[in-house]
């Protein structure tokens, strides 16, 4: 756990970077600081390994007041990594990231075979190990940054958008397998972004900050998005904030219809047959969606350039928000839905989606009548 107390930073210039910060960031957890420019973000992520000093207040490490540690001792137990990566550029991949092994003096062939191993844990190709950082894409340097900082296996991460630097595919691969990381790895997470979609996809819990260094709202991502405590959180948090809710709002049931389906190799009878309002969907041999088929296109029988595969396809026990954009994105109207395992389960037309959407939100709001 990291525990601000009180935390205000003044620089000799007089600017009040963090003024009478509070908060708690739990073990195991993503807390993201998210803000405008300017707002002490960086500033409260460097005060917790002191590579800046607060003026007042206290940030407590689990028991332990950050204030009182021998400086270099805290830093070993935290791992930092920030944008473009930070990494030496003469040194090769794999001595990168075992740069802090070596400092603590461990053996070197052993820390080389942990860097190898870390490098895979992040999705990197071990065959970079010698290559140097200019030799590598912005979003693999950006992996070679978290597995450094994951080397000496520290029980806390201090990440300074870590992501900003590259394009916006790069980026969303980069936060799923950090993600899939941290679940394995649990470790206490503070993230910095400007990016509020990027802190509401990463964050357990979410601190909006204000310029002048205070805390707008400290809460987990639907909350925030839900019930954003006042003007200046709702307008940071943005305008579409009701329908990115529904991306941690879960149908407790939608009612699925059943869909006729046909394989590749369909004959155009069988086609015609099956199509509802002129459109079939095409399924594998394990039942899994390859994509929609326009009845009227089939001459002959269904070949793989009679697919489209543009929609969405949305797992049925997934959120509301992902169910309605597969009904919205689909060429037939009709939303997929698949199982755990991608195969099919039914379809859900976005009338249906936004019926599901009203009786969550009716739950919600007699929950709330209520409390
Ligand atoms: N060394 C310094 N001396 C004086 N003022 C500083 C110093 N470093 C930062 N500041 C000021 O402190 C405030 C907070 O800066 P900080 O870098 O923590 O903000 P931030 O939220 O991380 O910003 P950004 O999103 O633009 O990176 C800003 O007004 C900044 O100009």
């Amino acid at each position: 756990m990291i525990r601000f107390e009180s935390v205000t930073k003044r620089y000799p210039d007089g600017t009040v970077a963090v003024d009478g910060l509070d908060l708690v960031a739990p073990s195991g957890q993503i807390t993201v600081f998210v803000g405008p420019s300017g707002c002490g973000k960086t500033t409260s992520l460097r005060m917790i390994n002191r590579m800046i000093e607060p003026t007042s207040g206290t940030i407590w490490l689990d028991d332990q007041d950050t204030g009182a540690v021998n400086a270099a001792t805290l830093r070993r137990g935290i791992g930092y990594v920030i944008q473009h990566a930070g990494l030496f550029p003469h040194r090769t991949i794999v001595d990168n990231i075992a740069t802090v092994p070596y400092l603590l003096g461990q053996d070197k062939k052993q820390a080389r075979a942990r860097a190898l191993e870390l490098m895979e844990r992040v999705g990197l190709s071990t065959t970079f190990a010698k290559r140097y950082p200019a030799q590598l894409s912005g979003g693999q340097q950006q992996r070679v940054g978290v597995a450094r900082a994951l080397a000496a296996d520290p029980p806390v991460m201090l990440m300074d958008e870590p992501f900003s630097a590259v394009d916006p595919v790069v980026r969303a691969e980069l936060q799923d397998e950090f993600l899939r990381l941290q679940a394995e790895l649990g470790k206490t997470i503070i993230f910095v972004t400007h990016d509020i979609d990027e802190a509401v996809k990463l964050g357990d819990q979410v601190a909006v900050l204000k310029v002048g260094g205070t805390l707008g709202q400290l809460a987990p991502p639907s909350v925030l998005l839900n019930d954003p405590v006042d003007d200046f959180v709702a307008g940071f948090v943005g305008r579409d904030r009701g329908y990115r809710a529904l991306g941690f709002t879960t149908a407790s049931s939608v009612a699925t219809q059943d869909e006729k389906t046909v394989g590749l190799g369909a004959e155009a009878a069988a086609v015609q047959a099956a199509a509802v309002d002129g459109w079939v969907l095409a399924v594998d041999d394990a039942r899994k969606p390859i994509g929609w088929v326009r009845a009227a296109a089939v001459t002959a029988t269904v070949t793989p350039d009679l697919l489209h595969r543009g929609g969405t396809v949305a797992p049925a026990s997934g959120s509301l928000r992902a169910i309605l954009d597969a009904s919205l994105s689909s060429p037939s109207g009709r939303g997929v839905l698949v199982d755990d395992d991608g195969a099919l389960v039914g379809t859900v037309t976005a009338g249906v989606a936004v019926a599901a959407i009203e009786k969550e939100l009716a739950a919600r709001r007699q929950a709330g009548a209520a409390s």
